[in-house]
Protein backbone atom coordinates (compact mmCIF):
# COMPACT_ATOMS: atom_id res chain seq x y z
CA UNK A 1 0.00 0.00 0.00
CA UNK A 2 2.53 2.25 1.04
CA UNK A 3 6.02 1.84 0.01
CA UNK A 4 9.55 4.04 1.45
CA UNK A 5 11.97 2.94 -1.32
CA UNK A 6 15.74 3.32 -0.79
CA UNK A 7 14.31 6.83 1.82
CA UNK A 8 17.38 9.16 2.93
CA UNK A 9 16.29 11.86 4.85
CA UNK A 10 19.00 15.20 5.70
CA UNK A 11 18.49 18.51 7.60
CA UNK A 12 20.61 21.35 6.48
CA UNK A 13 21.16 23.98 8.90
CA UNK A 14 23.48 26.83 7.10
CA UNK A 15 26.81 25.10 6.39
CA UNK A 16 25.47 21.88 9.21
CA UNK A 17 24.05 18.79 7.25
CA UNK A 18 22.44 16.14 8.86
CA UNK A 19 21.46 12.73 7.64
CA UNK A 20 18.44 11.78 10.00
CA UNK A 21 17.91 8.83 7.92
CA UNK A 22 19.85 6.08 5.69
CA UNK A 23 18.33 4.07 2.54
CA UNK A 24 15.10 3.02 4.17
CA UNK A 25 13.06 0.61 2.59
CA UNK A 26 9.90 -0.71 4.60
CA UNK A 27 6.15 -1.74 2.98
CA UNK A 28 3.03 -0.05 4.92
CA UNK A 29 0.62 -2.74 4.70
CA UNK A 30 -3.74 -2.67 4.86
CA UNK A 31 -5.14 -4.09 8.05
CA UNK A 32 -2.17 -3.35 10.21
CA UNK A 33 -1.32 -1.56 12.94
CA UNK A 34 2.86 -0.61 13.44
CA UNK A 35 4.46 1.04 15.83
CA UNK A 36 7.53 3.34 15.34
CA UNK A 37 10.03 2.99 18.55
CA UNK A 38 13.41 4.84 18.91
CA UNK A 39 15.68 6.97 20.94
CA UNK A 40 14.90 10.58 21.01
CA UNK A 41 15.92 12.29 18.08
CA UNK A 42 16.53 9.67 15.93
CA UNK A 43 14.14 10.67 13.13
CA UNK A 44 10.82 9.28 14.18
CA UNK A 45 9.37 11.94 13.35
CA UNK A 46 10.95 12.33 10.29
CA UNK A 47 9.87 9.23 8.97
CA UNK A 48 6.18 10.37 9.90
CA UNK A 49 6.63 13.30 7.88
CA UNK A 50 7.94 11.56 4.71
CA UNK A 51 5.15 8.94 4.96
CA UNK A 52 2.34 10.87 5.50
CA UNK A 53 3.33 13.58 2.69
CA UNK A 54 3.71 16.40 4.77
CA UNK A 55 7.10 16.58 2.97
CA UNK A 56 9.85 14.97 0.32
CA UNK A 57 13.03 13.24 1.07
CA UNK A 58 16.05 14.28 0.15
CA UNK A 59 16.60 10.60 -1.43
CA UNK A 60 14.51 7.77 -2.33
CA UNK A 61 11.24 7.57 -3.04
CA UNK A 62 7.70 7.21 -1.06
CA UNK A 63 4.83 5.25 -3.26
CA UNK A 64 1.08 4.79 -2.42
CA UNK A 65 -0.32 2.16 -4.15
CA UNK A 66 2.76 2.11 -6.72
CA UNK A 67 2.54 5.58 -7.43
CA UNK A 68 5.10 8.10 -6.74
CA UNK A 69 4.05 10.57 -4.04
CA UNK A 70 5.44 13.61 -6.10
CA UNK A 71 3.84 12.52 -9.07
CA UNK A 72 0.43 11.97 -7.33
CA UNK A 73 0.92 14.97 -5.17
CA UNK A 74 1.39 15.63 -1.73
CA UNK A 75 -1.44 17.71 -0.72
CA UNK A 76 -3.72 15.43 -2.77
CA UNK A 77 -2.48 12.15 -1.33
CA UNK A 78 -2.81 14.19 2.22
CA UNK A 79 -6.29 14.92 1.39
CA UNK A 80 -7.21 11.73 -0.04
CA UNK A 81 -5.17 9.19 1.63
CA UNK A 82 -3.30 9.87 4.71
CA UNK A 83 -4.42 11.66 7.53
CA UNK A 84 -1.95 12.54 10.62
CA UNK A 85 -2.43 12.90 14.02
CA UNK A 86 -0.27 14.69 16.49
CA UNK A 87 0.71 15.02 19.98
CA UNK A 88 -0.66 17.75 20.95
CA UNK A 89 -4.20 17.08 18.83
CA UNK A 90 -4.24 20.63 16.57
CA UNK A 91 -7.22 21.35 17.16
CA UNK A 92 -9.59 24.16 16.60
CA UNK A 93 -9.69 25.62 20.14
CA UNK A 94 -12.56 28.23 19.14
CA UNK A 95 -14.79 24.85 17.85
CA UNK A 96 -16.58 22.48 19.19
CA UNK A 97 -15.51 18.81 18.84
CA UNK A 98 -18.45 18.28 15.99
CA UNK A 99 -17.20 21.59 14.26
CA UNK A 100 -13.60 20.55 13.95
CA UNK A 101 -14.83 17.31 12.80
CA UNK A 102 -17.25 18.79 9.98
CA UNK A 103 -14.84 21.78 8.94
CA UNK A 104 -11.92 18.99 8.16
CA UNK A 105 -14.68 17.28 6.30
CA UNK A 106 -15.53 20.42 4.43
CA UNK A 107 -12.06 21.03 3.89
CA UNK A 108 -10.77 17.97 2.50
CA UNK A 109 -14.33 17.67 0.41
CA UNK A 110 -15.26 14.20 2.00
CA UNK A 111 -18.63 12.92 1.48
CA UNK A 112 -20.39 10.92 4.22
CA UNK A 113 -21.61 7.88 3.57
CA UNK A 114 -25.07 8.42 4.05
CA UNK A 115 -26.76 11.78 5.83
CA UNK A 116 -25.29 14.93 5.92
CA UNK A 117 -21.77 15.56 7.43
CA UNK A 118 -22.99 17.26 11.02
CA UNK A 119 -24.95 13.39 11.34
CA UNK A 120 -21.60 11.45 10.62
CA UNK A 121 -19.46 13.20 12.42
CA UNK A 122 -22.00 13.14 15.44
CA UNK A 123 -22.02 9.35 14.47
CA UNK A 124 -18.34 8.96 15.11
CA UNK A 125 -17.77 10.82 17.53
CA UNK A 126 -20.19 8.71 19.40
CA UNK A 127 -18.53 5.75 18.18
CA UNK A 128 -15.27 7.06 20.05
CA UNK A 129 -17.39 7.37 23.13
CA UNK A 130 -18.38 11.31 22.83
CA UNK A 131 -22.14 11.99 23.49
CA UNK A 132 -23.72 14.55 21.76
CA UNK A 133 -23.26 16.90 24.73
CA UNK A 134 -19.69 16.59 24.63
CA UNK A 135 -19.76 16.63 20.57
CA UNK A 136 -21.04 19.90 21.35
CA UNK A 137 -19.13 21.38 23.83
CA UNK A 138 -15.78 23.95 23.09
CA UNK A 139 -13.18 21.65 22.80
CA UNK A 140 -10.70 23.69 25.55
CA UNK A 141 -13.70 21.93 27.88
CA UNK A 142 -12.61 18.32 27.00
CA UNK A 143 -10.25 16.47 28.65
CA UNK A 144 -6.96 15.26 27.09
CA UNK A 145 -8.51 12.22 26.26
CA UNK A 146 -11.46 13.50 24.83
CA UNK A 147 -9.46 15.83 22.90
CA UNK A 148 -7.35 13.15 21.75
CA UNK A 149 -10.57 10.73 20.21
CA UNK A 150 -11.74 14.13 18.59
CA UNK A 151 -8.70 14.12 17.13
CA UNK A 152 -9.12 10.54 16.00
CA UNK A 153 -13.09 11.37 14.71
CA UNK A 154 -11.21 14.52 12.43
CA UNK A 155 -9.17 12.20 10.89
CA UNK A 156 -11.41 9.50 10.04
CA UNK A 157 -14.02 11.47 9.18
CA UNK A 158 -11.49 11.97 6.25
CA UNK A 159 -11.75 8.17 5.02
CA UNK A 160 -8.57 8.12 4.55
CA UNK A 161 -7.00 4.66 4.25
CA UNK A 162 -3.59 5.66 6.24
CA UNK A 163 -3.53 6.83 9.79
CA UNK A 164 -0.07 8.57 10.85
CA UNK A 165 -0.24 9.47 14.88
CA UNK A 166 2.76 11.01 16.56
CA UNK A 167 2.88 9.87 20.15
CA UNK A 168 -1.02 9.91 20.45
CA UNK A 169 -0.74 8.61 23.75
CA UNK A 170 2.03 10.16 25.42
CA UNK A 171 0.05 12.95 27.63
CA UNK A 172 -2.80 10.49 28.84
CA UNK A 173 -3.13 8.28 31.92
CA UNK A 174 -2.89 4.33 31.19
CA UNK A 175 -7.16 3.96 31.03
CA UNK A 176 -6.88 6.18 28.12
CA UNK A 177 -4.19 5.64 26.88
CA UNK A 178 -5.24 2.06 26.37
CA UNK A 179 -8.90 2.78 25.09
CA UNK A 180 -6.69 5.01 22.23
CA UNK A 181 -4.47 2.13 21.59
CA UNK A 182 -7.55 -0.32 21.20
CA UNK A 183 -9.29 2.61 18.42
CA UNK A 184 -6.42 1.82 16.55
CA UNK A 185 -6.18 -1.82 16.66
CA UNK A 186 -9.67 -1.89 15.81
CA UNK A 187 -9.32 0.79 12.79
CA UNK A 188 -6.87 -1.27 11.60
CA UNK A 189 -8.33 -4.69 11.97
CA UNK A 190 -12.17 -4.47 11.55
CA UNK A 191 -12.03 -1.97 9.29
CA UNK A 192 -8.87 -2.43 6.99
CA UNK A 193 -6.70 0.94 7.49
CA UNK A 194 -2.86 1.06 7.88
CA UNK A 195 -1.78 2.12 11.08
CA UNK A 196 1.76 3.77 11.68
CA UNK A 197 2.01 5.29 15.23
CA UNK A 198 5.35 6.79 16.66
CA UNK A 199 5.58 5.79 20.35
CA UNK A 200 7.68 5.42 22.83
CA UNK A 201 5.91 2.99 24.90
CA UNK A 202 6.50 -0.42 25.04
CA UNK A 203 3.34 -1.01 26.25
CA UNK A 204 1.56 0.50 23.07
CA UNK A 205 4.29 -1.22 21.00
CA UNK A 206 3.76 -4.61 22.86
CA UNK A 207 -0.59 -4.37 21.05
CA UNK A 208 0.33 -3.93 17.58
CA UNK A 209 1.13 -6.35 14.80
CA UNK A 210 4.17 -4.82 13.59
CA UNK A 211 7.24 -3.25 15.72
CA UNK A 212 9.64 -1.11 14.02
CA UNK A 213 12.59 0.44 15.77
CA UNK A 214 14.78 3.37 13.86
CA UNK A 215 18.34 3.48 14.66
CA UNK A 216 21.09 5.84 13.76
CA UNK A 217 18.95 6.56 10.42
CA UNK A 218 18.21 2.65 9.80
CA UNK A 219 14.81 0.85 9.88
CA UNK A 220 14.79 -2.98 11.71
CA UNK A 221 11.51 -4.99 12.45
CA UNK A 222 11.69 -6.51 16.03
CA UNK A 223 10.26 -10.25 15.76
CA UNK A 224 6.80 -10.37 16.49
CA UNK A 225 7.43 -12.80 19.17
CA UNK A 226 8.55 -10.27 21.39
CA UNK A 227 6.14 -7.79 20.06
CA UNK A 228 3.34 -8.96 22.18
CA UNK A 229 0.39 -9.80 20.05
CA UNK A 230 1.97 -10.89 16.16
CA UNK A 231 1.90 -14.69 15.80
CA UNK A 232 5.43 -15.88 17.48
CA UNK A 233 8.10 -15.56 15.20
CA UNK A 234 6.46 -14.91 11.72
CA UNK A 235 6.70 -10.93 12.10
CA UNK A 236 3.41 -10.88 10.49
CA UNK A 237 -0.17 -9.01 10.89
CA UNK A 238 -2.33 -11.10 13.26
CA UNK A 239 -6.23 -10.13 12.29
CA UNK A 240 -8.97 -9.56 15.33
CA UNK A 241 -11.05 -12.69 15.97
CA UNK A 242 -13.65 -10.20 17.42
CA UNK A 243 -17.30 -10.56 16.54
CA UNK A 244 -19.13 -7.81 18.02
CA UNK A 245 -19.37 -4.72 15.55
CA UNK A 246 -17.30 -1.80 15.68
CA UNK A 247 -19.42 0.77 16.38
CA UNK A 248 -20.49 2.15 18.85
CA UNK A 249 -17.47 1.93 21.34
CA UNK A 250 -17.28 3.59 24.37
CA UNK A 251 -13.46 4.45 25.17
CA UNK A 252 -12.84 4.47 29.14
CA UNK A 253 -14.37 8.29 29.84
CA UNK A 254 -11.14 8.48 32.00
CA UNK A 255 -9.27 11.78 32.25
CA UNK A 256 -5.69 12.78 32.45
CA UNK A 257 -3.50 12.19 35.08
CA UNK A 258 -2.93 15.70 34.25
CA UNK A 259 -5.41 18.40 32.94
CA UNK A 260 -5.29 19.39 29.43
CA UNK A 261 -3.02 22.23 28.96
CA UNK A 262 -3.57 25.24 26.34
CA UNK A 263 -0.73 23.62 24.42
CA UNK A 264 -2.75 20.71 23.49
CA UNK A 265 -5.21 22.58 22.46
CA UNK A 266 -3.57 25.53 20.48
CA UNK A 267 -3.67 25.06 16.85
CA UNK A 268 -1.63 27.38 15.43
CA UNK A 269 -3.61 27.76 11.82
CA UNK A 270 -6.61 26.01 10.91
CA UNK A 271 -6.79 22.53 9.75
CA UNK A 272 -5.11 22.04 6.07
CA UNK A 273 -5.59 19.14 3.46
CA UNK A 274 -6.51 16.34 5.66
CA UNK A 275 -8.20 18.28 7.94
CA UNK A 276 -5.34 16.99 10.47
CA UNK A 277 -2.25 19.34 9.99
CA UNK A 278 -0.99 22.39 11.06
CA UNK A 279 0.62 24.59 8.55
CA UNK A 280 3.79 24.09 10.60
CA UNK A 281 5.06 21.05 12.80
CA UNK A 282 7.37 21.28 15.94
CA UNK A 283 10.16 19.26 15.48
CA UNK A 284 12.32 18.00 18.18
CA UNK A 285 15.05 20.71 17.32
CA UNK A 286 12.26 23.41 18.43
CA UNK A 287 11.92 24.64 14.82
CA UNK A 288 9.54 24.24 12.55
CA UNK A 289 8.59 21.76 9.46
CA UNK A 290 7.17 23.45 6.40
CA UNK A 291 3.84 22.26 5.17
CA UNK A 292 2.24 22.83 2.25
CA UNK A 293 -1.10 25.10 1.65
CA UNK A 294 -4.58 23.05 1.93
CA UNK A 295 -5.84 21.74 -1.02
CA UNK A 296 -9.43 21.98 -0.83
CA UNK A 297 -10.85 18.87 -3.54
CA UNK A 298 -13.48 20.77 -6.07
CA UNK A 299 -15.66 17.87 -6.16
CA UNK A 300 -16.69 14.49 -4.27
CA UNK A 301 -13.96 11.50 -3.21
CA UNK A 302 -12.16 10.49 -6.67
N1 LIG B 1 13.73 21.13 10.46
C1 LIG B 1 14.84 20.60 10.95
N2 LIG B 1 16.04 21.17 10.69
C2 LIG B 1 17.19 20.64 11.16
N3 LIG B 1 17.25 19.51 11.90
C3 LIG B 1 16.09 18.92 12.21
C4 LIG B 1 14.83 19.43 11.76
N4 LIG B 1 13.84 18.62 12.22
C5 LIG B 1 14.46 17.66 12.94
N5 LIG B 1 15.79 17.83 12.93
C6 LIG B 1 16.79 16.96 13.58
O1 LIG B 1 16.60 15.64 13.08
C7 LIG B 1 16.80 14.68 14.10
C8 LIG B 1 15.55 13.78 14.18
O2 LIG B 1 14.44 14.54 14.63
P1 LIG B 1 13.02 13.87 14.83
O3 LIG B 1 12.11 14.90 15.38
O4 LIG B 1 12.61 13.22 13.57
O5 LIG B 1 13.37 12.75 15.92
P2 LIG B 1 12.41 11.88 16.86
O6 LIG B 1 12.93 10.50 16.83
O7 LIG B 1 10.99 12.07 16.44
O8 LIG B 1 12.68 12.55 18.26
P3 LIG B 1 11.73 12.59 19.58
O9 LIG B 1 11.52 11.17 19.99
O10 LIG B 1 12.59 13.35 20.55
O11 LIG B 1 10.48 13.32 19.20
C9 LIG B 1 17.08 15.45 15.38
O12 LIG B 1 18.47 15.48 15.57
C10 LIG B 1 16.56 16.84 15.08
O13 LIG B 1 17.29 17.81 15.77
Amino acid sequence: MLRLADVSHTYSDGRRRTTVLKGIDQDFERGTFYTVLGPSGSGKTTLLALASGLENPTRGTVSFEGRDLTELGLGRYRNRHAATIFQQYNLLTYMTALQNVTTAMEITGATPPSGGRRAHALRLLDSLGLDRAEATRNVRRLSGGQQQRVAIARALACEVDLLFADEPTGNLDEDTAGGIVEIFRELAHEQGKCVVVVTHSAHLAARSDRVLTLRRGRLTERRADTAGTGAPGTGRPVRSRKTQPTSPRTPPETRPTSPPTSSGTQPTSPPTSSGTQPTSQPTSSGTQRPTPPPTPRSSGRG
